[in-house]
């Protein structure tokens, strides 16, 4: 029950009231002096029992034990941590979870055996994470370095196997360096074994998200389970993952490298593409998971929660001025994303790898969105086979959490080069142009400028079954750009052309000529494209059409599953 004591009162006279009155009621007393806006006594609610027993011998000892369990492995592995940089495992629960985990499940394995090594090194149990329920498994590094062995292993899939069941979302907070290598006739090839943990990943895969936060030199079977993740964040200067450790590569390669070279946040933000972020430090690795939470569902078939709405971080009227009339011309298409979404809800993920084009996710009305965007600041926006990858998981990704998707096209197409067909370009480009057919969540494509070649297929344009293809008036869709088509058609005729002056002037004048073609209004006139939109309107237009087709449902041909991978 609330007090309320008029200004006047003293602090103390109002805890003597307070006292009064908690005797009287046995719910919590909170007293408000004067007009404060929060209570400046609060009384407990007090439960008075029948009887009043203590807790028994027996009961004590057992927290005894809980307390010897909760210590963690040997000292000397603790204190190595804070030059790490990196908490103690429970410190990171209680960084986490404040509250606590909601249960703890499996802290007595291994407490009877000969080594009595504490939680056997791996903690398993279920959490309250930013109003959300999850599951959650977090090695202790300083138990066998977080090496994963017999019943640890079995906690870590009956912790999967409960997610399946429950569909909540799965937090992996991974600090191990892999199989318990002394300990492997138990656990390596068994049926439940650690082999059956990427079983368990690919079943949650598209059920419930599965996000991974890594901690330290995460090694063999510890790093698939970041690979398997939907969403993989590293920690500068302490996570890194690899295949096999430094030592086994220098045993097999003769190479002489050290665990941040070989698998550190730089190797898989840059080059693998594994890490989807990069925190600087362990509370910064727990801000970014709790906003990425904020555009996923708990499970498959649910919609990912609305946010409030808020205007956009800058003018839309400004669109119009930061996309060039040139069409070579780079700009940041980050900033016509900040003029589209709403403020503070722009979340980028993989900055740093396949750079020319951004996955990111945001709110448009308080509605989250994956954004799939062309960056014509990087490599002038030409779709590169590990962008095409990138963008084909991020699509899959939002697909399958119904993230609705919106598609910011100014690209010249999928790059050309005897680089990048050995880098599988065609094959790459057929994922994103895979997973770009197969998406049922309700697309929008904005042709912002150029949409040449196949372009226009991966970034979901008219063929691709979009809610709709809109452009703004700097757009033009075309097989490929006016200097690029009169090359490839009019070379020789222009080649015959002597006078120098006379060849410049026909190739503008052929240039001009097949621009008109591949001009939006053009398209807009023959109904290729929905609707020319004024740039200063796309957010009101976006805001409109995600809002009409929200909750739409679309099948795809019925089958077992497409072949494409
Ligand atoms: C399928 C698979 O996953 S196979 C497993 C492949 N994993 C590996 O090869 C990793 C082997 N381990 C290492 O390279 C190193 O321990 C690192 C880099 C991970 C960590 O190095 P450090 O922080 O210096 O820890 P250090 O090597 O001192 O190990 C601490 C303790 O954990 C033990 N340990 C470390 N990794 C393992 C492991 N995978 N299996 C069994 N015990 C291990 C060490 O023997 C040591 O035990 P002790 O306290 O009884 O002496």
């Amino acid at each position: 029950m609330d007090v309320r004591i008029s200004a006047g009162a003293s602090e103390e006279e109002a805890s003597a009231i307070a006292a009064a009155l908690a005797e009287h009621v046995e719910s919590e007393v909170e007293v408000y002096v004067g007009d404060d806006e929060e209570p400046t006594v609060v009384q407990e609610a007090s439960v008075e029992y029948e009887d009043d027993l203590g807790p028994t011998e027996r009961e004590q000892l057992l927290r005894e034990e809980i307390e010897e369990i909760e210590r963690g492995g040997p000292e000397k592995y603790k204190e190595r941590l804070p030059e790490q940089g990196k908490l103690f495992v429970r410190d990171r629960l209680d960084l986490w979870f404040p509250d606590g985990p909601l249960f703890e499940d499996g802290k007595f394995a291994e407490f009877d055996s000969e080594d009595r090594l504490p939680a056997d090194g791996l903690l398993t149990g279920a959490a309250e994470f930013e109003d959300r329920e999850v599951h959650f498994m977090a090695n202790d590094f300083t138990v066998k370095a977080g090496s994963m062995a017999g019943k640890g292993v079995e906690k870590f899939l009956r912790m999967q196997q409960r997610a399946l069941k429950s569909g909540k979302p799965v937090l992996y907070l991974m600090d191990s360096s892999g199989g318990r290598i002394d300990q492997q006739r138990g656990f390596f090839a068994n049926r439940e074994g650690i082999g059956k943990y990427y079983y368990n990943h690919s079943m949650l895969s598209g059920r419930a998200p599965q996000i991974c936060v890594l901690y330290g030199p995460c090694i063999a079977g510890a790093a698939y389970t970041p690979v398997f993740a939907d969403f993989t964040v590293m920690v500068e200067g302490m996570s890194a993952m690899a295949i096999a450790s430094p030592r086994m590569v220098r045993m097999v390669t003769g190479e002489e490298i050290d665990m941040q070279e070989l698998g550190g946040p730089r190797i898989h933000a840059e080059h693998s593409g594994s890490a989807d972020l990069v925190a600087r430090d362990e509370e910064h690795a727990r801000k970014l998971v709790s906003q990425l939470i904020t555009y996923l569902p708990d499970k498959a078939g649910e919609k990912p929660p609305q946010g409030e709405p808020k205007p956009p971080k800058r003018s839309p009227e400004g669109i119009d001025s930061v996309v060039p009339s040139e069409p070579n011309r780079g700009y940041d298409m980050a900033d016509v994303i900040e003029r589209v979404v709403d403020r503070d809800s722009y979340f980028e993920l993989k900055p740093d790898y396949g750079s020319e084009i951004i996955t990111a996710y945001a709110r448009i009305d308080g509605r989250p969105v994956g954004i799939i965007a062309n960056q014509p600041n990087h490599r002038a926006g030409a779709i590169f086979p590990d962008a095409a990858e990138k963008a084909a998981e991020f699509i899959w990704k939002s697909d399958a959490y119904e993230v609705p998707l919106l598609y910011l096209c100014d690209t010249p197409g999928f790059m050309a080069g005897s680089g990048v067909e050995k880098d599988a370009i065609l094959e790459k480009g057929k994922k994103m142009i895979y997973a770009t057919s197969s998406a049922t969540v309700p697309k929008q494509c904005v042709v912002v400028r150029k949409a040449y070649g196949a372009g226009i297929y991966a970034m979901s344009g008219p063929a691709y079954d979009p809610e709709s293809t809109i452009a703004l008036p700097s757009g033009e869709i075309g097989i490929m750009g006016p200097e690029a088509a009169v090359n490839a058609v009019y070379r020789n005729k222009l080649d015959d052309i002597n006078d120098a002056e006379e060849r410049a002037a026909r190739e503008a004048e052929l240039r001009e000529e097949y621009r008109e073609d591949i001009d939006v209004h053009r398209m807009a006139s023959e109904v290729v494209i929905d609707e020319i939109v004024p740039p200063s309107d796309l957010r009101e237009e976006l805001v409109n059409r995600f809002a009409f087709y929200e909750g739409l449902e679309k099948d795809l041909p019925d089958k077992k599953h497409g072949t494409v991978l």
